[in-house]
């Protein structure tokens, strides 16, 4: 497993070593020792999430305004565009985003700590999406921030109007969103 740092320090997109012969491929998507190793400390998760999103599906940008759940995200079938937006007040790079495609084919993994905003939107027919999380969902601190938020730009693929929950729909944008307590 190799780390490629971001424009955002905190923000590591990490490259398992893949282990490929005539039956297939073998590679470790989570190892506690070498993933404290490359991010700098103990991270600890509670909880694993798996959700399947058909093409132009985009998911976000949620976080959690207590309770913030760093995620370590990867893609086992299909590709997604992946952003990480940092809303941590006090960040340097406050507002900035880093993006990154995901896919079953390139096995890269997104490691995205708290205070981040998280989505994706889907490229392929359909993709399936396994994520970690350091913290455990409550819908009461949840909140989105819009997609298409003109302050934080996001360049996302060209593929028109994505399909969104209800929840994405009404969004705030950033400007107005609540950040952490
Ligand atoms: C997130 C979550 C949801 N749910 C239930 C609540 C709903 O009945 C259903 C779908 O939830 P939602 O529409 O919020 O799922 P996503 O839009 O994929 O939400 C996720 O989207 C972006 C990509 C994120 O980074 C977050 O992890 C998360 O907010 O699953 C649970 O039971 N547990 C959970 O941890």
């Amino acid at each position: 497993m190799k780390a490629i740092t971001t424009s955002i320090p905190d923000l590591l997109i990490l490259e398992p070593r893949v282990f490929g012969d005539d039956r297939g491929f073998f590679f470790e998507s989570f190892n506690q020792r070498k993933f404290n190793e490359l991010v700098g400390r103990e991270v600890d998760f509670v909880q694993d999430n798996h959700s399947c999103s058909v093409k132009n599906v985009l998911r976000g940008l949620h976080y959690q305004i207590q309770q913030p759940q760093g995620k370590l995200v990867r893609v086992v079938q299909g590709t997604v565009f992946d952003v990480a937006v940092d809303i941590r007040k006090n960040s340097p790079t406050f507002g900035k985003h880093v993006s990154v495609e995901l896919s079953a084919e390139n096995k890269r993994m997104f490691w995205i700590p708290e205070g981040f905003a998280h989505g994706f939107v889907v490229t392929s027919e359909t993709a399936e999406f396994l994520y970690k999380t350091t913290d455990y969902w409550n819908p009461e601190f949840e909140r989105s921030i819009l997609w298409s938020d003109p302050e934080i730009a996001i360049k996302w693929p060209n593929l028109g109007i994505p399909a969104l929950s209800s929840k994405d729909l009404d969004a705030k944008l950033f400007a107005d969103a609540e950040y952490f307590k």
